[in-house]
């Protein structure tokens, strides 16, 4: 029998683990699901408990299920949903729930950041002081339950919880670090400036590791819950976005990655720290030692779907239900969606706006609303090429990840709205793929990930414009971009009146 890693790509709907040999090749995955918890407009938490089991669930799985002996799996590493903030007491058990990256709860203290700290924060950090991040997330607690901030010891991510349980040592690395704005980015060291001026004692921040840094193996507790063995190492792994731009081979800065996971992301890979997007979209460190991606978010992206079809189609498969949308036409019968439904990051940093149809008409179908939404979540993709091109971004390949590139409708719909060549991966789980190069690379394997990218990372179809539907969607596109401002205080007052109303 060969040698494998294990990828763990701990998201939002699901955590995946996949087992790969030393060619790259997938010899065999596992998933387990759990759900958000939302108590209130624009909470979004889980419980972190949850992911452990799911992740442990999965690693079962791979060995009574598919066979994968323990003592073969030889290391593993982590792809995490960025920024939830998961808080410790001193004897490192959890506080409450985690608040997640797509909870927007924390408005008044984004305000009290920016109010004291203003551009400072955005040079220390690289990144504006957002809802999504942790640090609002950490003051919204301070503020709010100030019986568990009186307990909390220590703040980690989610998949820094996660790889506690599994070697009893706390740590974060760089990449998911950017991710909290507590970083001081051209230091690569916390910020004594952010903690002093929030009151957050340093303490609280956990020792920053690499990527491929090694960090641990596994506990006897952890073998005898998980059947994985004590010499299994553990390497510390890297945000999501980071890890699936190591699995999408975004090693260059002409090629931009699209990835349709629960949130939405176009991310360009970054040679320097020298470009300034003045927090317009994120900077963040690589999983890749000194060197950066930046990336625009569109919180509810899959989401987005998932919610419609959860609503309006929860018998049908989902495949077919994507399908579906091939017969309404180009622009969806002239109807369109704006896919801010839990609010929006980037290219609007608003957490108040709310998503929409426009120009619903009696002659609609249903299949005219799933192409509303599959089109709606790539207009707002191509918002965010736009803030590149207005940046002098020069790039000519999108590798697109996560559940959205399984439809190859969909591929193409983002071919045609971004007029640039798209390519999938043979597997669409480069999270997942990241995870695992990053845990072949911290045994050894490879010298690097550049390296193990060579072996690792295998393109599939290219799906290439069609100058009829990208001249249709440019003109979809315009229209697009008047929905935010002209909904804006409608949406506003729609969610006051639920705030009242709740
Ligand atoms: N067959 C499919 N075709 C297109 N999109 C899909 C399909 N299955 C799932 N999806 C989309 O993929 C999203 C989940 O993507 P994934 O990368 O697994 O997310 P996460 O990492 O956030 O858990 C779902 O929200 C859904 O909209
Ligand atoms: O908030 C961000 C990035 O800043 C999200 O991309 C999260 O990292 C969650 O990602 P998915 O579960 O959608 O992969």
């Amino acid at each position: 029998m060969g040698k494998y890693v294990l990828g763990v790509d701990l998201g939002t709907s699901a955590v995946k683990v996949s087992a790969l040999d030393h060619s790259g090749q997938i010899v065999a995955q596992e998933s387990f699901d759990y759900d958000l918890i939302q108590k209130k407009p624009g909470y979004n938490e889980q419980n972190p408990e949850d992911w452990v089991s799911g992740t442990t669930v999965a690693i079962v799985r791979l060995i009574l299920n598919d066979h994968l002996s323990a003592s073969d799996i030889e290391g593993l590493s982590f792809s995490g949903q960025m920024h939830g903030l998961v808080l410790l007491d001193k004897d490192k058990k959890v506080l409450r729930p985690s608040i997640l990256w797509n909870d927007t709860r924390s408005t008044p203290q984004r305000e009290e950041i920016e109010a004291k700290m203003g551009d400072e924060f955005v040079d220390i950090t690289r990144n504006q002081p957002l809802e999504g991040f942790t640090l609002t997330k950490l003051l919204w607690v301070k503020e709010n339950e100030p019986d568990i901030w009186a307990q909390a010891k220590y703040f980690v991510l989610p998949k820094d919880y996660v790889r506690y349980r599994m070697t009893g040592n706390l740590a974060m690395d760089y990449s998911d670090a950017t991710g909290t704005v507590l970083l001081d980015v051209a230091k690569g060291e916390w910020s004594k400036k952010i903690c002093d001026t929030f009151d957050i004692p340093l303490s609280m921040c956990p020792p920053l590791i690499k990527s491929v840094d090694f960090a641990g193996t596994v506990t006897p507790a952890y073998a005898e819950f998980s059947g994985l063995t004590t010499a299994t190492k553990v390497f510390g792994g890297a945000a999501d976005n980071a890890a699936g731009a190591v699995g999408a081979g975004i090693l260059h800065p002409n090629m931009v990655l699209s990835s349709i996971g629960t949130s939405g992301v176009v991310l360009k890979y970054e040679d320097t720290p020298d470009v300034n997007y003045h927090g317009v979209v994120q900077f963040e460190d690589h999983a890749i030692p000194d060197k950066y991606y930046s990336m625009g978010v569109t919180l509810a992206a899959g989401y987005s779907l998932s919610w419609f079809k959860k609503t309006f189609a929860p018998a049908e498969d989902f495949t077919d239900f994507v399908a579906s949308a091939a017969k309404s036409t180009v622009g969806a019968n002239g109807l369109l969606y704006t896919p801010y439904i839990v609010g929006e990051r980037a290219p609007y940093a608003d957490a108040d706006i709310r998503g929409s149809f426009t120009g619903v008409d009696g002659t609609h179908q249903r299949y005219d609303f799933v192409r509303a939404v599959l089109e709606g979540i790539v207009f707002s993709f191509r918002d965010l090429f736009d803030i590149y091109e207005e940046n002098g971004g020069d790039f000519d390949t999108v590798v697109s990840i996560g559940g959205g590139a399984k439809s190859s409708l969909w591929l193409q719909i983002q071919a045609d709205i971004f007029n640039r060549k798209v390519v999938s991966l043979k597997n669409e789980q480069g999270p997942g793929m990241g995870a695992a190069m990053i845990a072949a690379t911290g045994l050894g394997w490879f010298d690097s990930l550049q390296d193990c990218a060579e072996t690792f990372v295998h393109f599939g179809k290219a799906y290439e414009p069609n100058p009829e539907n990208a001249a249709k969607y440019a003109k979809m596109h315009k229209i697009y971009k008047q929905v935010y401002q002209q909904t804006k205080s409608i949406s506003k007052q729609l969610l006051d009146y639920r705030r009242e109303e709740l």
